[in-house]
C-alpha cells in the first residue's frame, strides 16, 4: 500500500475527477460481484436441472459484462483526466516556484536532476493518481461488503477469508520501510544519471577539448550499472511483497473453497450458497490482485515524491514580500549604499561597503579584476540574493519593496551566457515582447549590430535556430540577446560581459551603437575590456569586493590605481596579440 503525504497533496488538485474515477472503478468491481451472484444462481439451477430461469440469468450476465466494459472505458477516461489535471497543476506549481527560486537555486541544484523531477517525477504522480489511487480506495472498501454477504450466506467461509485478506493487505507492510528506502535509492540514482547525461551533453565541447570523452563515458557506464543494481535491489524487495500477497490470495481462496465444500458435504449450506462462496471468495481478492497489478504505477510516484516535495518546499534565496510595481516616470537612479554580501559559507565577503549611484538615464560602467564582485553586484540588484548589509534602491525605493516579477521585468539583462531557444530568430526576439512589430524587431536588431547578418540569411528573421542557438556564432548569439533586451523596453538595462564574444573593435562599436539605442535608459555595463566602457558617463572600479574608485576614463587612468593597471594590462595584451 503506497501512500505518501506529497502524493495525497498532489491528488487534491483533481478531487472531483478522482472521486468519479474511484466510484466508477468501484462500480466496475461490483459488476464482478453481480456476475458471480448470477452465475452461482445459474449453476445451482443447473445442478437441480431447473433450466427455466437460465436464459434470463445468462442474459443478465451478458448485460453485466457489457455494463462493465462501458464502466471500464468511462473510468479510464475519467482517471486519465484526473491524472492530467494533477500533472498540469503540479507542473504549474513547480515551475512557478522555480521562478521564485531563481537562478540562485540552480547554482546549487543540478539542472538535470530538476528536469527529471519536473518531467519523470510528475509523470509518476500522474500514473499514481490515475491508476493506483482509485484502485487502492476500491481495495480498501469493496472486500468489506463482500465479506458481509458471505457472512450471511456461509459464515464459516470467513475463517479462511479474513485472515488471508489481512495477510494480503497488511503482510507486505512489514517491508514498506525497506521498499521506501530502496525506492529512494533508485530514484536518486536515476536523477543523478539524468543530470550526468545532461551535463555531459552540454559540456561535450569542453570534454572533447580536454580529451575526457572516454573517461566521461566510463563514468556514465558506471552510473548506468549503479542504476541497474538499484533497480534489481528494488525488484527483489517488491518480489517479497508480491509473493506474500499471492500466497495469501491463493491460500485464502483455497481455504474458503474447502470450507464451502465441507459445508456442502455436511448439508449445512444450500447449493446456491456453496456456489456463491466459491465464486465470491475469489471476487473478494480481486481488488487486491488488481492493486498488485498497479503496484508499479504507485511505486513510481512514491519514489519521486521526496524529490517533488524537496523542490516544492525549497526556500527561495529572497522573499517576494514587496508589492510596489517597478514603474517610474523616467529611467530610475540605481543607488548602492554601503552594500555588503558574503556567499553561503564563504570566509571572505564578495562585496564590502560598496556605495555608488548609477545616474538616471546615464551609462555607468563597473570594472575590476576577476573576482572583484561585479557579477555579484548585478545579482544583488536583480535580487537573486539580498545584501546582508546596506541597501540597494531604485529612485529612492529599496529593491525589496518591489514585487519581484515587476522588478525583474523592469531590468533587462544581457549576460555572458545567452540562451536562445530552438525557434525562429523572430520568436527568440519576441520572447521579450510578444506583441513587438516587425519594425520594432528590425530596429532592435540594427541597434545590436545584428540586423545585416540576419537579413543576409536565406530565411531572414524566419530562420530557425538550432539547439541553444547553435547555428549562430558566439558573437552573433550575444548580439541577438542584446537585441532581445533592447526590445524588452525596460527602463534599466544591464550588460554583464554582454559583448565578450565579440572582437574588441566590434565591441566598442556595438557598445556605442547600443548606448545610442538605449537612450533614455539607465545602463549598467560590466566589462573586462576597457574599450567597451571608456565612453561610459561614469566608471566604478571594484577590487576584491571593495570600491576602489569612481570617475571617468581619463581621470582614472591618471589617478594610477587599479583602473590604470587594468588599462595597462589591456594595452600589453593587445600588444602581445599584435606581435
Ligand atoms: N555562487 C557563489 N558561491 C560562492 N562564492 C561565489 C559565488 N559566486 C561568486 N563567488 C565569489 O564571490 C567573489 C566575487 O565574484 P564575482 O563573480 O562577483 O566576481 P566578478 O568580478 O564578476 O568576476 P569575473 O570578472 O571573473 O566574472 C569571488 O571571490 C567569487 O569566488
Amino acid at each position: 500500500m503506497i501512500v505518501h503525504p506529497e502524493l495525497r497533496r498532489a491528488a487534491r488538485h483533481a478531487r472531483r475527477p478522482l472521486l468519479a474515477a474511484t466510484l466508477l472503478q468501484g462500480a466496475a468491481t461490483l459488476t464482478h460481484l453481480a456476475q458471480a451472484v448470477l452465475l452461482a444462481v445459474a449453476l445451482a439451477d443447473l445442478a437441480r436441472a431447473d433450466t427455466g430461469r437460465l436464459p434470463w440469468l445468462l442474459a443478465a450476465v451478458l448485460a453485466v459484462v457489457a455494463a462493465r466494459a462501458l464502466l471500464g472505458t468511462w473510468q479510464r477516461r475519467t482517471a486519465t483526466r484526473a491524472g492530467a489535471g494533477v500533472r498540469v497543476a503540479l507542473r504549474d506549481e513547480l515551475l512557478a516556484h522555480l521562478g521564485r527560486l531563481g537562478p540562485a537555486h540552480l547554482s546549487t541544484a543540478r539542472a538535470g536532476a530538476v528536469r527529471t523531477t519536473l518531467v519523470d517525477g510528475v509523470e509518476g504522480v500522474d500514473v499514481y493518481v490515475s491508476r493506483y489511487l482509485p484502485q487502492l480506495l476500491v481495495t480498501l472498501t469493496v472486500p468489506l461488503p463482500v465479506l458481509a454477504v458471505l457472512a450471511a450466506v456461509e459464515p464459516v467461509a470467513l475463517l479462511g477469508l479474513v485472515p488471508a485478506l489481512l495477510l494480503a493487505l497488511c503482510g507486505p507492510r512489514a517491508w514498506d520501510r525497506l521498499l521506501a528506502a530502496r525506492g529512494k535509492e533508485h530514484w536518486d540514482t536515476y536523477e543523478g544519471l539524468g543530470a550526468d547525461y545532461l551535463e555531459a551533453l552540454q559540456g561535450m565541447p569542453a570534454l572533447r577539448a580536454a580529451g575526457a570523452v572516454g573517461r566521461t563515458r566510463g563514468r556514465l557506464e558506471e552510473r548506468s550499472a549503479a542504476l541497474h543494481r538499484a533497480t534489481v535491489a528494488k525488484l527483489r524487495v517488491s518480489l517479497i511483497d508480491t509473493g506474500i500477497t499471492d500466497l495469501a490470495i491463493q491460500g485464502g481462496t483455497a481455504a474458503a473453497a474447502l470450507l464451502a465444500c465441507w459445508s456442502a458435504v455436511t448439508g449445512s449450506t444450500t447449493a446456491t450458497g456453496t456456489y456463491l462462496v466459491l465464486l465470491l471468495a475469489s471476487e473478494c481478492f480481486r481488488p487486491v490482485r488488481d492493486l498488485a497489478r498497479e503496484w508499479h504505477a504507485g511505486y513510481l510516484g512514491a519514489s519521486a515524491a521526496d524529490g517533488l516535495a524537496a523542490l516544492r518546499t525549497a526556500e527561495p534565496a529572497v522573499r517576494d514580500t514587496g508589492t510596489a510595481p517597478a514603474h517610474w516616470p523616467g529611467p530610475p537612479e540605481v543607488r548602492f549604499e554601503n552594500v555588503g554580501f558574503t556567499y553561503g559559507d564563504a570566509d571572505t565577503p564578495a562585496l564590502h561597503g560598496v556605495s555608488f549611484a548609477a545616474r538616471a538615464g546615464r551609462t555607468t560602467a563597473i570594472v575590476g579584476p576577476s573576482g572583484a564582485g561585479k557579477s555579484t553586484l548585478i545579482a544583488l540588484l536583480l535580487r537573486h540574493h539580498d545584501p546582508q548589509e546596506g541597501r540597494i534602491s531604485l529612485d529612492g525605493r529599496r529593491t525589496t519593496e518591489f514585487a519581484l516579477d515587476s522588478l525583474r521585468q523592469g531590468i533587462a539583462v544581457v549576460s555572458q551566457e545567452t540562451y536562445l531557444f530552438p525557434a525562429t530568430i523572430a520568436d527568440n526576439l519576441r520572447l521579450a515582447r510578444p506583441d513587438a512589430t516587425d519594425d520594432a524587431l528590425t530596429a532592435a536588431a540594427r541597434a545590436a549590430g545584428i540586423h545585416d547578418e540576419i537579413a543576409a540569411l536565406p530565411d531572414g528573421y524566419a530562420t530557425v535556430l538550432g539547439e541553444r542557438g547553435a547555428t549562430l556564432s558566439g558573437g552573433q548569439r550575444q548580439r541577438l540577446a542584446l537585441a532581445r533586451a533592447l526590445l524588452a523596453d525596460a527602463p534599466v538595462l544591464v550588460l554583464d560581459e554582454a559583448t565578450s564574444s565579440v572582437d574588441e573593435r566590434r565591441e566598442a562599436d556595438i557598445v556605442r551603437e547600443l548606448l545610442n539605442a538605449a537612450g533614455g535608459r539607465t545602463v549598467l555595463v560590466v566589462a573586462h575590456r576597457l574599450a567597451a566602457v571608456r565612453h561610459a558617463d561614469r566608471i566604478v572600479v571594484l577590487d576584491a569586493g571593495r570600491l576602489d574608485a569612481v570617475g571617468e576614463h581619463t581621470g582614472l587612468v591618471e589617478a594610477g590605481g587599479v583602473y590604470a593597471q587594468l588599462a595597462a594590462a589591456g594595452h600589453a595584451h593587445r600588444g602581445e596579440l599584435a606581435a
